[in-house]
Order: structure tokens, then C-alpha cells, then sequence
């Protein structure tokens, strides 16, 4: 079967081979065109073959770039700086390069940041490399170049050579801009408002630094009258717009156009001296930018799939379908994690079993549904009140266990049920189609047992904390005992059942 992003999305390994997927080819096809076709014009404007010849292998290698890998953008990059003057120029374009691949690899990051809709993406790390690099490139320059630019634009002097430095090379920062706002953006549109998981400061942050080069452009637009230029800057956000939604071959078409009209606007505009390189070299740059845009695009929505298939595979494996707690398979895995550092490092931990008291009467009374969300609620109450470390684990029917990790003994571990036994020990209210609401209130039951108290395994562990639970049903149901030990009821008086 040929591979495609919806069956095999991985976020692995990219710069991802594009070849041998359809669009890839056409963007490659239109990109030989994109470059045959500014050799073509350059040498209608009777320019000098050697020129026509470096345009056409820029256009081909800038769908090199993305067959190959991000390593090849700077080697063209400096590659095309170096046959063309001014040279003082060479290595603020390969800055650029390098600055377009970093910001590219962080834009995705923000967006898998931030989890779209359906794509909900959970326990994403922005690592430390990533938010080293975008506060380097993006809040930085962008916000010294918005500064400089800002003052330019009042004043007509720069505040300082090195802003002034930064400020003739603000489209870099617009570039920051784009690569990270527009597929912010599109995902947007598409998925609806962004909802930020857990690093809600960063995620901020990135929102933040995004809107510096949005002021950028206005504000430095303001001090320039080229019409070759203001084409091409105002040309930027549909080239990407059309790198989004079309990928490789909008980016290559939206290429083409732009080199296209801005040879018929030089040529039209009396007394314009035709800045070809300088030109040229924005045309190949924003080329290169818009290419990176379709890719980042492409390896996102791959990176969003592949995380959400992995969150929905690990959902399946380690939770309990009914109560979304963790299943036993997972239970299994952690009590054998905690034997271990028991073993190794001593570290005290205990098992609670608990027992829905007289669960059956509800089934028999109101149906299994009633039951079920009877399970449900009970569930919800046991996750909102185990410490972060802990377990809570559906062991099967009306049972469940709560590994409680970090507990120093067995006097700890009742304290902890104790404390359980008053948190769940609430009415219930269900909607039952024959009865309508109905309140009512499940005692629970449970054994405890602490790992210092002899079990050599997880198993032995269960089983001790099994009969400490059949003691607490036999000394009347709605307590908990200890293995070996006392007994704890709750702090209020038992209601039975009500309606
Ligand atoms: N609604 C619902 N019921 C379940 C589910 N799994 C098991 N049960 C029922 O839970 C009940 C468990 O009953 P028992 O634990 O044996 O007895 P009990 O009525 O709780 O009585 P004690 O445990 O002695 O207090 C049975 O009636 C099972 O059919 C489930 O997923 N949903």
C-alpha cells in the first residue's frame, strides 16, 4: 500500500522524504517550471546567462531543500550569497536560513503546544533547546527590530547601529512572524480556538512574541515607497496562505506568480532600476520561507496525528473504558515499578482495595445504566481526591484499588482510607427513565494493606489488603480496615438510601 500521511503519520525522522508522494510532485514539477520560467524572463529582460543560470538552480534547489533535508538550505543559501554581490551580505542570509529552521521546528512546537479540537494534544514538552531558541530568535530580534524599526519610522534616525543592523533584515523577524503565526492561524479556522495544556505560561508566551513582528511590518511598511518591495512584502501572507492549504506545490505556484509580477512591475515602472539581486535574493528567500511553511504544515498535522493516535492507544491500554480510571493492566505495571524501588530503595508504598457496598440492590432496583453511573461518579470522586503519585485503578465490577505510593506505614496507609471513606461517602443522583432522579447514597468498604507488613509481591500484597477488606464487610460494611490491624469508619453516621 503507498504510503500517505493519514495511514503512517510520524513525526520521526523529518525533514520527511517527500518524494513519491503526490503533491510533493507536483510541487516539485511546478518548482522545475519556477525555475525555468525566471530563467526564461530574466533572459527575455536580456539579462546575462550566468545570472538566468544561478536563478535556475536556485529554483531547483529550493525543492532540493525539501526532498532532502533542512542541511541544504544553508549550503544554498551561502552557495548563492557567494557568486552573487554584495558579499557583506552572505552571512546575514545564511543567519536567515539557520533562523528559518529553528523558528519552523518552534512553530510546530507552539502549535502542538497549544492542541487543536479533535487533535487534543496532552503532555507536550517544549524542550529545552526549542524555548532557548525561540526566545534567541523570536523575542529578541523581533522585539529589538520592532523597537529600531518603530523609531526609524518616527524619527528617520536609528537609535543604534546594531538595531539598525537588525532593522535592515526585519523581514527575518517578519518570517518568525509568519512561519509561527499562519499555521497558528489556519488551525484556528479549522479546529477552532486554541486550548492550552498544561505549560499555559510558555504557550502565552509564544502567543505573545508572535504578535511582535505583526507590528513589525507595519510599522517599517510605513518608512518604505518601492513598489517591487511593497509587492513582495505584501505578497507574503498569501504565498503562505497558499503554502498551508496547497503545501509544496501553492508554495511553487505562489512562486512563480510572485516572480512573475514582479519582472512586469520592474519593467513597467518608469525609471526603476531593477534591483536584481537584492530582488532576487527576497524572491528566493521568501521562496525558501514558504517552502518551510508547507513542510512545517505537513509534519504538523503528521506530529498532531501520531501524537493523538499514540494518546488513544495508550488510553485503550491503561484505562477502564467505563471510568476513565486506570485498568488493572496498568495497576499491574505500577505495583511492580513500586516492588521494585521498595527493593531497592526502601521506598514504603500500600494498596487499598474497595468494595461498593450492596451495589447489586441498585442494579436490581434502577437497571445497569443507573449502575454504571453510579461506577462513574464514584470514579470521578476517587480522582479528585488521590495525591499525584498515586494510582487509582478500576480492578473490576464494583472494585477498585488506589496504589498509594510514598506511604510511610501502615498507620498512614488507614489515615488515607479514612480520609477516602469521608470524600465518597456523598449521595449519588442519577436520572433513571422509570423512576427519574434518584438520590442515593453507596457506603464503601475497604482493606488496606502496607508493603512492610511482609507480602514479597504484588499479588501477596492484594491478597493481604483482600482480607482486610472481608473483615471491614464482616464488622459491617462502610469502613476500613488494616490488614492485621484497627478499623476506621467515617466521621459522618451512615443515611441508607434515599430517594
Ligand atoms: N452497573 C454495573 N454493575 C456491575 C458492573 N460490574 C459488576 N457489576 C455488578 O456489581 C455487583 C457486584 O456485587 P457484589 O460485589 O458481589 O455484591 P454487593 O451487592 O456489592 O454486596 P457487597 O459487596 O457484599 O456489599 C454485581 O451485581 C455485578 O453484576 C458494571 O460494570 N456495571
Amino acid at each position: 500500500m503507498p504510503h500517505t500521511d493519514e495511514q503512517e503519520p510520524t513525526p520521526q525522522g523529518y525533514p520527511a522524504r517527500v518524494l513519491g508522494q503526490p503533491r510533493a510532485l507536483i510541487g516539485l514539477g511546478v518548482g522545475a517550471c519556477y525555475g525555468i520560467a525566471v530563467a526564461l524572463s530574466l533572459l527575455i529582460a536580456e539579462l546575462s546567462l550566468e545570472i538566468s543560470t544561478v536563478w535556475l538552480a536556485s529554483g531547483v534547489g529550493l525543492m532540493a531543500v525539501l526532498v532532502w533535508g533542512y542541511w541544504l538550505l544553508p549550503v544554498l543559501l551561502a552557495a548563492h550569497w557567494l557568486v552573487s554581490p554584495p558579499m557583506s551580505e552572505a552571512p546575514y542570509w545564511v543567519a536567515a536560513g539557520l533562523g528559518v529552521i529553528a523558528v519552523t521546528e518552534i512553530g510546530i512546537a507552539a502549535r502542538l503546544l497549544t492542541g487543536y479540537g479533535r487533535h487534543r494534544v496532552l503532555d507536550f514538552d517544549l524542550t529545552g533547546t526549542a524555548r532557548f531558541a525561540f526566545i534567541c530568535l523570536l523575542l529578541v530580534p523581533g522585539g529589538g527590530a520592532l523597537l529600531a524599526a518603530s523609531w526609524l519610522s518616527v524619527t528617520g534616525t536609528a537609535p543604534a547601529e546594531l538595531f539598525l543592523l537588525i532593522a535592515r533584515n526585519w523581514w527575518l523577524s517578519v518570517v518568525f512572524g509568519f512561519v509561527c503565526v499562519v499555521p497558528l492561524v489556519s488551525s484556528w479556522l479549522r479546529y477552532g480556538p486554541p486550548r492550552f495544556h498544561g505549560r499555559r505560561r510558555e504557550a502565552l508566551l509564544v502567543l505573545l512574541a508572535l504578535l511582535l513582528p505583526v507590528g513589525l511590518i507595519v510599522s517599517y511598511q510605513l518608512s518604505r515607497a518601492d513598489p517591487v518591495h511593497a509587492l513582495l512584502y505584501g505578497a507574503l501572507p498569501l504565498l503562505f496562505w497558499a503554502s498551508i492549504f496547497l503545501r509544496e506545490s501553492g508554495a511553487a505556484l505562489g512562486l512563480t506568480l510572485l516572480t512573475a509580477a514582479t519582472i512586469v512591475i520592474s519593467q513597467l515602472t518608469p525609471g526603476h532600476a531593477v534591483p536584481v539581486w537584492s530582488t532576487g535574493a527576497h524572491i528566493l528567500a521568501f521562496g525558501l520561507m514558504a517552502l518551510l511553511v508547507a513542510h512545517a504544515q505537513r509534519n504538523l498535522e503528521a506530529a498532531v496525528a501520531y501524537r493523538t493516535r499514540q494518546n488513544d492507544l495508550e488510553r485503550l491500554a491503561y484505562r477502564d473504558m467505563l471510568t476513565g480510571l486506570s485498568n488493572r493492566h496498568h495497576l499491574f505495571e505500577a505495583l511492580e515499578e513500586s516492588m521494585a524501588s521498595w527493593r531497592t530503595h526502601g521506598a514504603p508504598f500500600a494498596v487499598l482495595i474497595m468494595d461498593l457496598d450492596s451495589f447489586k440492590a441498585i442494579n436490581d432496583q434502577y437497571g445497569h445504566h443507573a449502575g454504571d453511573e453510579v461506577l462513574k461518579t464514584l470514579a470521578a470522586r476517587l480522582r479528585h481526591n488521590h495525591k499525584g503519585g498515586d494510582i487509582a485503578a478500576r480492578y473490576g465490577g464494583d472494585e477498585f484499588v488506589i496504589l498509594l505510593n510514598d506511604c510511610a506505614d501502615a498507620p498512614a496507609a488507614l489515615d488515607v482510607a479514612r480520609r477516602l471513606l469521608d470524600a465518597l461517602d456523598a449521595p449519588i443522583t442519577f436520572a433513571t427513565t422509570e423512576h427519574g432522579p434518584v438520590t442515593v447514597n453507596v457506603g464503601v468498604s475497604m482493606g488496606c494493606a502496607h508493603i512492610s507488613q511482609g507480602a514479597n509481591s504484588p499479588d501477596a500484597l492484594l491478597v493481604q489488603a483482600d482480607q482486610a477488606l472481608y473483615e471491614a464487610k464482616a464488622a459491617g460494611k462502610r469502613r476500613a480496615a488494616l490488614y492485621g490491624g484497627d478499623v476506621a469508619t467515617p466521621a459522618t453516621p451512615a443515611l441508607g438510601s434515599a430517594r
